[in-house]
């Protein structure tokens, strides 16, 4: 900011917001356009917006909510524009029922907290109202960095962010709040190492391990199962399921479930015993469906392989051994899981899931994965979390979790890291999910088989 003439980056927010809007409106000429303007630079992003869709024919009144604190540059260019002004929050219930589209100017990455009483009822009138909703930056009331909602919180159809993405934006419960995002590159110099990153296609497909010409079955990498359980033998076939779509060259099965599992995939190397008899593999995927078998899970946790932890599994894993591994390890807990591992309650962890994959990852000194509406991996230290983008509701199904964890363990055994592997694995599996459902229910089986058609997209 220091290095531009004042205003520069305002005035290029405003030219990409009111794009926006107007690809939003439709005809921008003799529309209806309410701002809800607080005292911060959101409501001069808000003002300077108003002004520019005034000038295009818009019939446009700033709410101000703090009258004599108001961005008096932007104020003044909406005045100049044409646009009328009511002061206090009081005024704005007839302007917004009247109104084609609402823009959220009432704070940005300046907030705290939800919003204040004052500004509250007019998140509300905004909702109820045909308005379309447009945030500036990010809903206001919802937290920039973590993607927490602690109280009333804007609810927009569209956010259009400036510079870059936020957590918020991409974190639930506050991505819910944001509708579609659109970025307005504004020209900022961003930090290097940011605090959440999302791959894209293109990252994936440089991550997808590709056999090599002179790559055979082993050095393509084993994948161990040490999954299901007399009563749970889906889990196994499930986890096999997801495992032989995931790069590895072998998936070994060992426990009850193999003849569950041979059944289906003959391609399957089978075992009854314990994993420690099981053979040579790049690693291992235990709990899904293990039921009580706490001597598998320590079985597989002394071992010298990468190792992914899920389900029962996370429950039966001993944090020092998992503490003391030096090979990676990834835990995939739900919010449920990852709430008893913390000693919280699930709703703790829903409404605060960057910090709480973060402290998972820093107890157990272990790659974390955390499902759900959001899936986030981090890694114990300082680096940037990553949020899979992938995600859909549809995979909210059973079995759908043992699928992930096989799919994971393969990557894991094709040599990827835990963090690669844990995001990679999330991201084919939400692309299947979508890909699978096409919007029609799935189960967890369609799921499994549409991940090679997920691979074909990623690397398309
Ligand atoms: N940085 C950049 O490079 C660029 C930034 N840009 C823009 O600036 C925005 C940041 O502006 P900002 O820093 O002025 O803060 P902002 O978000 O408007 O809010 C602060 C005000 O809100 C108030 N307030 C606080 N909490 C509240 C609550 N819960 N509920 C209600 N009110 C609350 C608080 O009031 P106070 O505590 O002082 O009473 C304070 O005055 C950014 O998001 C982007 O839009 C772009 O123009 C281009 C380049
Ligand atoms: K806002």
């Amino acid at each position: 900011m220091a290095r531009l003439p004042d205003g520069t980056l305002m005035q290029r927010a405003a030219a990409g917001i009111t794009a926006a809007c107007a690809d939003l409106l439709g005809r921008v000429y003799g529309s209806r356009v309410v701002l809800l303007v607080g005292s911060g630079d959101n409501g001069g992003d808000a003002l300077y917006t108003g002004a520019r869709l005034a000038k295009r024919g818009a019939g446009v009144t700033a709410v101000l909510l703090t009258p004599d604190r108001t961005h008096p540059a932007g104020l003044a260019a909406l005045r100049r524009a044409g646009g009328t002004v009511v002061r206090g929050p009081e005024h704005a219930e007839a302007p917004i029922r009247r109104a084609h589209l609402v823009i959220d100017g009432i704070v940005g990455i300046g907030g705290k907290g939800g919003l204040r009483p004052d500004a509250a009822p007019l998140a509300d009138l905004a909702q109820e109202s045909r308005a379309a909703v447009v945030a500036v930056d990010l809903p206001s009331g919802v937290d920039a960095g973590t993607g927490e909602v602690r109280g009333a919180a804007v609810r927009a159809d569209l956010t259009v962010t400036l510079g870059t993405h936020k957590p918020g934006l991409l974190v639930d419960p506050a991505r819910e709040y944001a509708g579609s995002v659109r970025l307005v590159d504004i020209g900022l110099a961003l930090p290097g190492d940011p605090e959440l990153e999302a791959l894209q296609h293109a990252d994936v497909a440089a991550l997808l391990p590709v056999p090599g010409a002179e790559s055979d079955k082993y050095r393509r990498g084993v994948v161990g199962i040490a999954a299901g359980s007399a009563r749970y033998p889906g889990a196994a076939v499930l986890a096999v399921a997801g495992a032989l779509r995931g790069g590895a060259g072998a998936v070994r099965y060992a426990g009850p479930a193999g003849d569950a599992v041979i059944a289906r995939f003959p391609e399957t190397l089978v075992s009854s015993g314990s994993p420690d008899q099981a053979g040579r593999v790049q690693a291992w995927v235990v709990g899904p469906g293990a039921g009580d078998d706490a001597d598998a899970v320590t079985a597989v946790l002394n071992a010298d392989v990468p190792v992914l932890v899920d389900a029962d599994g996370l429950r039966l894993a001993d944090r020092d051994l998992v503490r003391a591994r030096r090979a990676p390890t990834l835990l995939t807990p739900h919010a449920g899981e990852a709430a008893a591992l913390l000693g919280v309650s699930r709703e703790e962890v829903e409404g605060a899931r960057l910090t709480s994959v973060r402290k998972l990852a820093e107890r157990y000194g272990a790659t974390v994965l955390l499902k759900g509406s959001t899936t986030l991996i981090a890694s114990p230290g300082d680096g940037p979390v990553r949020v899979n983008p992938t995600g859909t509701g549809w995979l909210a199904t059973a079995g759908s979790g043992d699928v992930l964890s096989g799919l994971t363990g393969s990557l894991l055994a094709a040599g990827l890291d835990a963090l690669d592997a844990g995001s990679v694995g999330a991201y084919l599996h939400g692309l299947a999910g979508r890909l699978a459902a096409d919007g029609a229910p799935v189960g967890a089986h369609d799921v499994a088989e549409a991940v090679r058609d997920a691979w074909r997209d990623v690397m398309d």
